[in-house]
Formats: structure tokens, sequence, C-alpha cells
């Protein structure tokens, strides 16, 4: 079994092909995710919501997601395995490093930010150490008490433009995966347009390079509440195995997500 790459993602966007994702948080589901061919599993912080039961990612610790990195390597023998670093744990570069050593040495084969321009220099020194690094761009749900909700982003063509102008420099500064969250399905394309490396949506319409899901979304057993672009495979399948398959499949085919799992 051929291991995914960074590499192999890159070749994937090249050839038209849908890059599939969702998040994992310990050993049986990563294995069994890994087993129906998903191409990457991120340890998000979303585990403070949907594993603690908190209003938001906040509360999360890098010991939380190296724990749980931990654990997703364990099971995962071909998929890509990034994990998130949580709020405040990259506040400054030196920060940076030694938080992501820990999800590095957990397991983690890249480490994902929320942010924009800012971010450069943290993402240059990064890369300098041996780090591959996906920014997140959109709705960045660590600034939640800025934005006053999770709310979707770009919404206004000044603000689609600054977007579009963030990308272009977090990839110029060295990220070779985006993650692009809550904004018009004609701004994930734009994205996906103007860039040369991967960009995986969630809540950001079909032309995206790829789409990511919160696990427990897609089987429909959040704790909190269901996003809108989130859709519920387990309960059209019956079964967990054939919830993954599905989902997978409507990725690869374009029918995920259709026009009410994604803004205007
Ligand atoms: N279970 C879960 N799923 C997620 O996708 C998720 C998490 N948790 N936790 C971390 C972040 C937070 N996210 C969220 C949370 C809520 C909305 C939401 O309620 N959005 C509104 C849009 C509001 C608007 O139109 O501006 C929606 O109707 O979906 C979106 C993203 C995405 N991530
Ligand atoms: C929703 C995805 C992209 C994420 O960052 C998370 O699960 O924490
Ligand atoms: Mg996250």
């Amino acid at each position: 079994m051929k291991k995914v790459t960074v590499s192999g993602l890159l070749k994937k966007k090249q050839a038209g092909e849908k890059i599939t994702s969702l998040t994992a948080y310990d050993a049986s589901f990563a294995k069994m995710f890994d087993e129906q061919g998903i191409d990457a599993l991120l340890i998000g912080d979303s585990l403070g919501m949907v594993l603690q039961g908190e209003d938001d990612t906040l509360p999360v610790t890098i010991d939380d997601i190296a724990y749980h990195t931990r654990s997703v390597r364990a099971g995962t023998q071909r998929a890509f395995v990034l994990a998130d670093m949580p709020f405040m744990s990259y506040a400054t570069p030196e920060q940076t490093y030694a938080n992501a050593a820990k999800l590095m040495a957990a397991g983690a084969s890249m480490v994902k930010m929320e942010g924009g321009r800012w971010l450069c220099e943290t993402i240059q020194g990064l890369n300098l150490r041996g780090v591959p690094v996906c920014g997140h761009l959109g709705l960045t749900p660590q600034s939640v008490h800025v934005f006053g909700g999770f709310k979707v982003q770009g919404r206004d063509a000044d603000k689609a433009q600054q977007l579009i102008e963030e990308a272009k420099a977090l990839e110029a500064a060295g990220i070779q995966l985006l993650v692009l969250e809550c904004v018009p399905s004609s701004l994930g394309k734009a994205v996906s347009e103007a860039l040369t490396i991967p960009v995986i949506g969630i809540g950001a319409g079909k032309d995206t390079d790829g789409q990511i899901l919160v696990m427990h979304d897609m089987f429909g057993i959040s704790a909190n509440y269901m996003p809108k672009f989130s859709k519920n495979y387990l309960s059209e399948t019956g079964d967990l195995r054939k919830a993954v398959q599905q989902y997978i499949l409507e990725v690869q085919n374009g029918e995920f997500p259709s026009a009410e799992h994604s803004f205007e």
C-alpha cells in the first residue's frame, strides 16, 4: 500500500481528482477511515467541541492534540495525518517551534494553523526546521470572539479579494495545503484557482480541490449542532463503513457539496 504524501496530494490537484478528508481522534475510527481509502485525516481542535462538549475550540491544549495524534497515527497506515495547532499555541515563532515539535513527535506529518499574512515568518521558520504547514482561512474558529459567532466569511467583494491575497501570501511563505472554511462557493473556486497547492474546503462550495468534514457531523452524532455545510451520511446508509464510502464517492464525483450544503 502506497502512503499518501504531500506530493501525492498535489498530484491529485494537478490531475483534477478530488482530495477526501475527515477529522479523526482515535485509532479505531482512523483505521476504519483509512481502510475505506480516505486521503487525509485531521486531528482537529474541533475535538474541544465534539469530544469535550465545549462551546468553542479555545480550551483545547497542545497536550490534548498530541494525545489524540498519537492515537490516530497508531491506527493509520495509508492516509496523510495532519494535526491542528490549538488556540495561542503559535502566538510567537519560538513557541510555535516547541509546540509543533510535540505534534510531529506524536505522529503528525504536517501542522495546521489558522490565520493569514501574520503567520508567514512562522511558516518559513517551521519549513526550515523540517515541519510542513497547512494554512486555514475563512471562518477560523479560534477567532470566534473576534467574528462575534461562527459566521460565513468573505461575503463582500473587498473581503473576498483580501482573502485571496492572504492565501497567496501563505503559499509564497511555504504552506503546502490550505483549509478554507465557510466562504461563498465563488470564493472557494477563486482561491483554488489562484493557488498551486491543494485547497481543502469545508463549507466552501464544490470547486475546491478537496473536502473535509468533522467525522461526528458526517455521522450526524455531534453533541452541539449541525453546521449547514455538513451532511449526515449515516442516516442514508445505516452503516458506519457505508457512510464513509458514500461520503468519499460523493466528494470524488462532485455530488457533495451540493447547493444546500454551500453558501452563496
Ligand atoms: N461539530 C463541529 N463541526 C464543525 O464543522 C466544526 C466544529 N464542530 N467545531 C469547530 C469548527 C466550528 N465550525 C462551525 C460551527 C458553526 C457554524 C455555523 O453554525 N454556521 C452557520 C452559518 C451562519 C452564517 O450564515 O453566517 C450555519 O448555518 O451553518 C459553522 C462552522 C466548524 N467546525
Ligand atoms: C473543521 C476542520 C477544518 C478543523 O479545523 C477542525 O476539525 O478542527
Ligand atoms: Mg480546527
